[in-house]
This record gives C-alpha cells, sequence and structure tokens, in this order.
C-alpha cells in the first residue's frame, strides 16, 4: 500500500499560497482488497465442544473496493452488520494493510481514537496534553487549545481525574474532542458519536461540520441512519466487502432503507433482488461516465 503526502514543487510558485497538487482531491482508494485467514474451532464430537486447530479459512472482508474523497465532503458508511465498513475504514486510515489495492491520501488520516493512545493513571488534563502532542501539534499549539478540548469533550470536574476513573462514555467523549482539537484534514470515525446525551451529540455535530468546512474531509461508520443523513453530504453503501452505491445522501439512505426493510420483512432472498438493482443502476451510471469521457 502506497501512502503519498502532499508533495511540494521544485519551484517556489509566486503566490503565498501552497501549491496543491492534489487539486481538492484528499483521498484515493484504488482496488482495495481485504481477506483476514482465520482457524475455525474444531469440534469435539464427543465431548460437544470446540477445540483449537481445526481448518483454516477465509473471511473476504473488503472485495475491489475503488472510491475518490474531496476536501468539504462527509462520506458516510453504511451496510448491514460485517459488510465491511470498519475494516475498509481502517484501511482508508493506513491503520490496517490491505491484502491488495493502494491508498493516497493528501495527509495523514485520522482515525479517531488510535492517534491518541490515552493513559488511565493519568487525569484528562495530562491526556489531552499528551493526545495532541502525539498528534503533531506543537507546545504553543497544545497550550492554545486545551481548554477548547475540555468544553467539547464536556466531562466537568473529571477533567482532573484520573482517567481510569471514567466511565467509558466519557473517555469516548475525550478521545472525540482531542481527535478533533488536532484539526486533522482527514478524520475517520467510527460510531463513537452515538456516545453521549443530546447536548453532546450536538455540539460533536457542530464540531464535525466546522472541520469539513475548513476543507477538511469526513469518514463516518454508524448505524444510525439519522446521524448519517445530519452529517454526510454523500454515502458509500457496502455489502459483502463491496460497494453497492455510491452516492448522493439522500438517494443512498433511501435504496439502503427499502434493502433493510426487505430482509426484516421477506428475508434474505428479496433483499438480495433490490440490492442487485440498485448495484446494477450503480454499475450503469459509472460505465455511463466511463464512456462519456473526461469532462471539461
Ligand atoms: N480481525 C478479524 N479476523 C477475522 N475476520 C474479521 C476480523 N475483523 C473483521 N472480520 C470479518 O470481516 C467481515 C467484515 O467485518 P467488519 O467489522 O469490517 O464489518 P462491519 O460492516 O463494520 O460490521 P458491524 O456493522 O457489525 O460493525 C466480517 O465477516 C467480520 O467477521
Amino acid at each position: 500500500m502506497s501512502r503519498t503526502a502532499e508533495s511540494q514543487p521544485d519551484t517556489p510558485e509566486p503566490s503565498d499560497t501552497p501549491p496543491r497538487p492534489w487539486g481538492d482531491l484528499s483521498l484515493l482508494a484504488t482496488d482495495i482488497h481485504l481477506t483476514y485467514q482465520v482457524r475455525m474451532a474444531k469440534e469435539n464430537q464427543t465431548r460437544r465442544l470446540f477445540s483449537r486447530g481445526g481448518d483454516r479459512s477465509e473471511v473476504y472482508a473488503v472485495r475491489g473496493v475503488s472510491l475518490a474523497a474531496r476536501q468539504g465532503e462527509f462520506v458516510g458508511l453504511v451496510g448491514r452488520n460485517g459488510s465491511g465498513k470498519s475494516t475498509l475504514l481502517r484501511v482508508l486510515a493506513g491503520v490496517e494493510t490491505p491484502t491488495s489495492g493502494t491508498v493516497q491520501a493528501s495527509s495523514k488520516p485520522q482515525l479517531m481514537g488510535v492517534g491518541a493512545a490515552l493513559m488511565p493513571h493519568l487525569t484528562g488534563i495530562d491526556n489531552i496534553r499528551i493526545g495532541l502532542l502525539a498528534m503533531g501539534l506543537t507546545p504553543a499549539e497544545v497550550q492554545e487549545r486545551i481548554s477548547r478540548v475540555a468544553e467539547l469533550a464536556d466531562i466537568g470536574d473529571s477533567i482532573r481525574r484520573p482517567m481510569r476513573t471514567y466511565s467509558s462514555g466519557m473517555r469516548a467523549r475525550l478521545r472525540f474532542a482531542i481527535s478533533v482539537a488536532a484539526d486533522p484534514g482527514i478524520i475517520m470515525i467510527d460510531e463513537a458519536l452515538s456516545t453521549g446525551d443530546d447536548a453532546f451529540r450536538e455540539r460533536s455535530n457542530e464540531a464535525m461540520k466546522d472541520l469539513i468546512a475548513r476543507s477538511g474531509t469526513g469518514f463516518l461508520v454508524n448505524h444510525s441512519a439519522s446521524a448519517i443523513r445530519e452529517l454526510c453530504t454523500r454515502v458509500i453503501w457496502l455489502d459483502q466487502g463491496e460497494i453497492v452505491e455510491d452516492g448522493e445522501t439522500d438517494q443512498v439512505m433511501t435504496h439502503y432503507s427499502y434493502f433493510m426493510n426487505a430482509l426484516r420483512r421477506h428475508g434474505e432472498e428479496t433483499a438480495v433482488e433490490v440490492k442487485s438493482r440498485h448495484q446494477q443502476d450503480f454499475a450503469q451510471r459509472i460505465d455511463d461516465i466511463r464512456s462519456a469521457g473526461p469532462g471539461r
């Protein structure tokens, strides 16, 4: 997998604005496949127990995904359980290596919570300091942003207590606040926004929108259709590791909820028919674009 940081040209441009060889493109993934090797437990027929040492098998988690994301886009990844959303997100973030395919990004993606490995014996404030330093901020920048992080996390006086005394929700809120404060060009979030009460959800949604408005790019995995509809400008629907449809939020979410309803009410066979129709339409749109050639 190659990961490309934005490169500087040999000759400086006359303007103060640094040139962007990437234009407004921020991430490009090409033909990503990821297969996990798993060992199946062997059933002991007499004792009805499972033991190690069974056959090896493969789980095909991501199959031939290609996508491009631009600045200002907030991309939602949706799909039923096990469809490959989290695996794809980790590959795009560079924390998991695909079996084949490439991911290139204009800046290092920040998978929420990964850059800031929080330490249980340190206070919230110390964790903010260390987390922001670990994500590449200077000590002066850290000092300037500490209060903003504490405000967004909104965990009251607990910010001065050791992290080991926090509830899991408080930890998730602190992690989220640290990740956003680092102002990453590309942020990736897996479910975390569902943590917390309505007030926190509102504040965190606002913080995300601000980040994207400042030319960031976001990716969000979330099972809540309302969170996806509220935040995402575009949605990618995955099933069995493949893209079914990639497009405008309202359209993809309408098709996806139709598929999920079919699955609940009529079972797999009918749902797969619904999915195939949308997948074929999407493939046809891509073919049409390809045969029309580049626009002007
Ligand atoms: N570390 C792993 N080892 C083996 N198989 C894995 C591993 N992680 C994920 N898988 C499998 O890969 C497939 C995709 O999993 P993934 O977690 O990406 O799906 P998901 O769409 O995020 O699911 P969910 O909505 O349930 O969180 C599933 O079949 C899952 O069982």
